[in-house]
């Protein structure tokens, strides 16, 4: 159970610790932040509001710790790197609970996050050591009026500190697949959860602590990121911002400074339906792809373009898959479960509610109860309806039905987004 067990030193009282210098520790602020489960829509948890003072602490330790760490041989590195998942692996059934708890993912899928977040560590340390064990030889002569009389050996060194902000929808695993190669490359690392997630990832991080990483060199502050966000992506003492989110990450990007970013936004994900496909096919993979997880994943099919010689049978598979899906909650394992926060599911709304004053064709009846919203399907979506453009992250799914591939290019090509097309003719995928 979350919170026991090995993990009785994350929690103090009712309120989750953060973990700074090697320690689980309760916020001088005496502030919490509330950890509202998607279901119930009661309080589950609570997390530390944590400080400008103790980030400052946290960025403090890290800069020190990643001092040592960077001349830690890189096998030693992975050693660890391998040792914390397989303590995360072993502990997935109370992380997966928190998960079902904190962001309704269902039962399976949440256990199965943990395993995949346990892997991924794993070939991140192997992977690291394979490129981070390779350098260049530089020779001068490629340039007018230089002779090959200098050598120039090149390989990579880390950055420092390195900032993760990771999303809701995978708390575990988007939070590991910063965690793993930052450390493995001999950085420190600063972990800010989501809200929602927040007590999965404070788990997560113990099993970390569990296998002995120097004090300092991984740490997590907890804090809503409205408040906290910031000052910890303006702190000086950040040397490398890794993000996955929505248009936060713009905003970010903004106010960073100098300092490199990666960042993983948001997406409008298209799967394009010509005549020759497998229709069977395409309905089976537009209900997996638009629908599994509620629809909140990042790579989920988030528009679908038919041709219109091919759109009714394929609207009509898909609803006969559709209806198929049990609603409902997490714990059951159910296929549609509460979207993550009422506010999401408001911002669902809205685009449904536009799409119905604009003439959309209703597949299903729309209905909602709490944060729990039907699968819907929407077809004779039109280009002026928001859902044609705006990311729901929710089980609706809206149809465009086109009269060429390209008219099918053309949309993909004009959304502000760029992140994972498929186009069901073939196999083929995009990536942009
Ligand atoms: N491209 C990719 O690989 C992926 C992209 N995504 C995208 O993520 C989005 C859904 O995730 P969601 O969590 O809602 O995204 P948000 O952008 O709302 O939040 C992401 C993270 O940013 C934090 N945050 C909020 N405000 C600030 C701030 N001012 N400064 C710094 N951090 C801040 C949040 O903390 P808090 O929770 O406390 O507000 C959270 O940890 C979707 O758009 C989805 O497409 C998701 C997965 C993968
Ligand atoms: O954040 C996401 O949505 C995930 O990285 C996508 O992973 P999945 O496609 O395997 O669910």
């Amino acid at each position: 159970m979350a919170g026991t067990g090995v993990f009785a030193d994350v929690l103090d009282g009712e309120v989750y610790k953060y973990y700074a210098d090697g320690e689980w520790r309760a916020s001088a602020s005496g502030k919490t932040v509330a950890i509202v489960n998607p279901t119930t829509r009661q309080t589950q948890y609570r997390v530390q509001a944590c400080t400008q003072e103790e980030v400052n602490k946290v960025m403090d330790a890290a800069k020190v710790a990643q001092k040592s760490w960077a001349r830690t041989p890189l096998w030693k590195r992975a050693e660890l790197l391998h040792k914390a998942a397989a303590i995360l692996k072993e502990h997935k059934t109370p992380i997966a609970e928190c998960l079902v708890k904190e962001i309704a993912k269902p039962a399976k899928d949440a256990v199965s996050e943990v395993v995949r977040s346990g892997d991924l560590v794993s070939y991140t340390a192997e992977e690291g050591v394979r490129i981070l064990g390779e350098g260049k030889l530089l020779v001068s002569d490629s340039f007018p009026g230089n002779e090959r009389n200098k050598y120039c050996l090149s390989s990579k060194v880390p950055l420092g500190v390195v900032l993760a902000i990771p999303p809701f929808n995978y708390p575990v695993n988007l939070a590991v697949s910063k965690i793993g190669p930052a450390l493995i490359a001999g950085n420190s690392l600063v972990l800010k959860p989501p809200t929602q997630g927040a007590v999965a990832a404070l788990h997560m991080v113990h099993c970390f602590h569990l296998a002995g990483f120097p004090k300092g060199l991984i740490s997590c502050v907890t804090g809503k990121g409205s408040e906290i966000g910031d000052f910890l992506t303006m702190h000086p003492g950040v040397n490398c911002i890794s993000f996955t989110g929505g248009d936060t990450g713009i905003a970010i990007s903004k106010k960073a400074g100098m300092v490199p970013l990666q960042m993983e936004l948001g997406g409008k994900d298209a799967c394009i339906v010509l005549e020759d496909a497998d229709l069977d096919l395409v309905a089976a993979n537009v209900v997996k792809g638009g629908f599994s997880y509620s629809g909140q994943r990042c790579t989920a099919v988030k528009v679908v373009l038919i041709m219109e010689a091919v759109a009714d049978t394929v609207v009509e598979k898909v609803n006969a898959k559709l209806a198929k899906l049990k609603v409902g909650p997490p714990e059951d394992d159910c296929d549609i479960t509460p979207v993550v926060t009422e506010s999401s599911a408001n911002f669902i709304e809205g685009l449904v509610m536009d799409a119905k004053e604009k003439g959309a064709t209703f597949c299903q009846e729309y209905r909602r109860e709490g944060n729990l919203i039907w699968p819907l399907l929407l077809d004779h979506v039109r280009p002026d309806m928001r859902i044609a453009w705006e990311e729901p992250f929710g089980p609706v799914l809206p149809v465009i039905r086109i009269n060429s591939v390209e008219e099918g290019i053309h949309h993909c090509n004009a959304s502000n987004f760029g992140l994972q097309d498929v186009c069901s003719q073939e196999t083929s995928t995009r990536q942009s």
